[in-house]
C-alpha cells in the first residue's frame, strides 16, 4: 500500500497529512452497473423539474438532502438560480406555512417553553455537541413577511441552514437549525390537529426574556465555539435580544444586520450606475423607507454609518433618510413612537399625517424608494411614475417576502420607467426584455451576506460581531463585481458565484474583526491577503 501526503493549513501553518483512502468501490451487484454521479445529479434534475408544484419540489429536495447531502449539495452548487428559490425564499416561504402538513421526519432543534429551567438537558441531546459551529434561531414569530408561524418556523432556520452550507462551505454537521417554541399567536394553527407546536399563545415578555437569558446562557456553555444567527423574530424582540446578547457573544440578527448590509451594497451600486445621469454620489441621496420594521429600521442604521464614514455629521446623515410606517411618514408631531423609530423620526415637518405614498413622495422628493412593508403591490404603478418624473435613473428596491409580498414586480417597475429603473428586490424575479435589451433584476436578499460573514466568524473565531464587521461584508459585496458584471447594470453578483463571494466577504470581515480586536485566531493576523483567501478556501467543505 502506498501512502501519499498532501497539503493542508492549521492555524496558518502548511502541514501535511496521510490522504484518505479511496472508499471501498460498492460491493458488485449493489449498484446498478453504470451508475455515475454526474449523470445521476442530471438525473435529480429531471426528477426535480417533473414535479408539478414548488412545495412538491421543497419535499423533493428535503427528501434528496436527507438520504444524499453530497448529491444535494452538489446539485445545489452546479444550479444555484434553480434551486435557491426552492429551498429558500420564495418557496420556503410556502413550506413554513405548510410545515406541519408536509413534516416528514425531525431535522433540527426544538426548545420548547416548557424546556424553561431545564434547557442546558435539551442542548445537550443533540447528537454532534463538539462540532456545533453555527446556529440559526427563529422564535417563528415573524417568518418572512408571513407572519407569526410558531413552530413552523423551524423551516426558515434549515433554510438558512442550507444556504450556509452550499454558500458558505459550512460543514453540514456544524449547523444547528434551530427552533424556540414559545407558543403562537396564530388561532388557525392552534385549531390545526396537524400542528406540531405547543398549542397555547405566546408568552408574555418577561417570561420569554428569562428563557432567552437561560437560552443564550446555555448555548454559549454547551456550544463554546458556535455562533448565533437570530432569524425572524418579531420587530421589537429582534432589536431587544441583539442588543441584549451581542457584547460578548458571537451573535448577530440577519434581518436587521444582513438585511441592513446587504441593501446598502446594492445602493452603493445603484448610486455608482445612477450618477452618470445625475452625478450624484450615494450621500447625496434621499432614501424613502416604506415600511419600519426591522429590516427597514436595520437599513437606515447601516446607511447612517456608510454616510458619516463617507463625510457627512451625523445630523446631516440623518436627514437623507425618511421613514414611511403604517400610518405614514414618521414625523416627530405624530406624537409617541416606538423606540426603534424614534431615531430617525422628521422634526422638520409639522403635520398633518401624510400617508398617501404618492403625497409622500412629492414632498420628499426621494431619489431612491425601498420597499419593506410586506404589502404586496404597495408601489403602484403611478408610484413608480412619480419615481420616474424626479429620477433619470430611479432606484426603487421592492424588499419584501417572499415574491408575493413583494410591493412591485421588475416587470411593472421596467414598463413604468421606461427601463431606467435600477431594481432589487427580495425575492428573485424574471429577466425583463425592454427595448431589444436584456434587464436583469437584482436579489437584495441577506443570502449573499451571512454565509461569509458567519464563515469568517468561525474562522476567525470571533469572542463578537462588531458594526464594522457588517459593514466590512457589505462592501466586500458591493466590491466584488466582475467587470462583465457592471457592464450589465448588474447591482448583486450572480448567485452562481456564491462560495467566491462568500470566501471575499470572509476575507474583509476577517479583516474587520481584527482591526476590532475580536478575532481570538490570532495566526490569521500575518497571513497577507493572498494566503488569507486560500485558507479561507481551503477551509470550505466540498460535497
Ligand atoms: O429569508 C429571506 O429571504 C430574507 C429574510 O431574512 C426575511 O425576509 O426575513
Ligand atoms: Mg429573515
Amino acid at each position: 500500500m502506498t501512502i501519499t501526503l498532501i497539503p493542508y493549513w492549521h492555524n496558518g501553518v502548511q502541514k501535511l497529512k496521510v490522504a484518505p483512502q479511496a472508499p471501498h468501490p460498492p460491493k458488485q451487484g449493489l449498484t446498478p452497473p453504470t451508475f455515475d454521479v454526474d449523470v445521476h445529479i442530471e438525473r435529480c434534475l429531471m426528477q426535480l423539474r417533473s414535479k408539478t408544484t414548488n412545495l412538491e419540489k421543497y419535499i423533493y429536495l428535503s427528501q434528496l438532502k436527507h438520504e444524499s447531502p453530497s448529491i444535494f449539495y452538489k446539485l445545489c452548487l452546479e444550479h444555484m438560480p434553480e434551486i435557491t428559490p426552492i429551498i429558500y425564499t420564495p418557496t420556503v416561504g410556502e413550506a413554513c406555512v405548510n410545515f406541519s402538513h408536509i413534516y416528514r421526519r425531525p431535522e433540527g432543534l426544538y426548545v420548547s417553553i416548557k424546556d424553561k429551567g431545564k434547557i442546558r438537558s435539551v442542548l445537550t441531546n443533540w447528537p454532534k455537541v463538539d462540532d456545533a459551529r453555527i446556529a440559526v434561531v427563529t422564535d417563528g414569530s415573524r417568518i418572512l413577511g408571513l407572519g407569526d408561524l410558531g413552530v413552523n418556523g423551524m423551516g426558515i432556520s434549515i433554510g438558512k441552514l442550507s444556504l450556509y452550507i452550499a454558500g458558505a462551505g459550512i460543514r453540514p454537521e456544524s449547523t444547528i437549525p434551530i427552533c424556540l417554541d414559545l407558543g403562537t399567536n396564530t388561532q388557525r394553527y392552534l385549531d390545526d390537529p396537524f400542528y406540531l407546536g405547543m398549542r397555547q399563545k405566546r408568552v408574555a415578555d418577561k417570561e420569554m426574556e428569562e428563557f432567552m437569558d437561560e437560552f443564550v446562557r446555555e448555548m454559549t456553555s454547551v456550544f463554546p465555539k458556535l455562533m448565533i444567527q437570530f432569524e425572524d423574530f418579531s420587530t421589537d424582540n429582534a432589536f431587544k435580544y441583539l442588543e441584549r446578547f451581542r457584547k460578548g457573544n458571537p451573535v448577530f440578527n440577519d434581518d436587521i444586520q444582513g438585511t441592513g448590509a446587504v441593501v446598502l451594497s446594492g445602493l452603493i451600486n445603484a448610486a455608482r450606475l445612477a450618477s452618470a445621469a445625475s452625478k450624484r454620489p450615494l450621500t447625496e441621496h434621499k432614501i424613502l423607507f416604506f415600511g419600519a420594521g426591522s429590516a427597514g429600521v436595520g437599513v437606515a442604521h447601516q446607511l447612517m454609518s456608510f454616510f458619516t464614514i463617507n463625510g457627512l455629521t451625523e445630523e446631516e446623515a440623518r436627514r437623507q433618510i425618511y421613514l414611511v410606517d403604517s400610518q405614514g411618514l414618521v414625523y416627530d408631531a405624530r406624537g409617541k413612537l416606538p423606540e426603534h423609530k424614534k431615531y430617525f423620526s422628521r422634526d422638520d415637518y409639522q403635520g398633518p399625517p401624510i400617508t398617501d405614498l404618492l403625497e409622500i413622495i412629492d414632498y420628499v422628493r426621494p431619489t431612491a424608494l425601498l420597499g419593506l412593508s410586506t404589502i404586496g403591490g404597495a408601489f403602484t404603478n403611478e408610484v413608480i411614475e412619480a419615481m420616474a418624473l424626479i429620477n433619470p435613473r430611479p432606484i426603487i428596491f421592492p424588499l419584501s417576502n417572499p415574491v408575493t409580498l413583494a410591493e412591485c414586480t421588475f416587470e411593472d417597475a421596467v414598463v413604468h420607467t421606461r427601463g431606467m429603473v435600477l431594481f432589487a428586490s427580495g425575492s428573485p424575479f424574471p429577466e425583463q426584455q425592454y427595448n431589444g435589451n436584456t434587464l436583469y433584476p437584482g436579489q437584495g436578499n441577506n443570502m449573499y451576506i451571512f454565509p461569509g460573514l458567519g464563515l469568517a466568524a468561525i474562522l476567525a473565531r470571533v469572542s463578537e460581531i462588531t458594526d464594522s464587521m457588517v459593514e466590512a461584508s457589505s462592501l466586500g459585496l458591493a466590491n466584488v463585481l466582475t467587470s462583465e458584471e457592471t457592464a450589465l447594470d448588474l447591482l448583486y453578483p450572480r448567485i452562481g458565484r456564491i462560495r467566491e463571494i462568500s470566501a471575499h466577504i470572509a476575507k474583509e470581515v476577517i479583516r474587520a474583526a481584527q482591526k476590532a480586536g475580536v478575532d481570538r485566531a490570532h495566526n490569521l493576523r500575518k497571513m497577507s491577503d493572498a494566503d488569507l483567501l486560500r485558507f479561507i478556501n481551503e477551509r470550505m467543505w466540498q460535497p
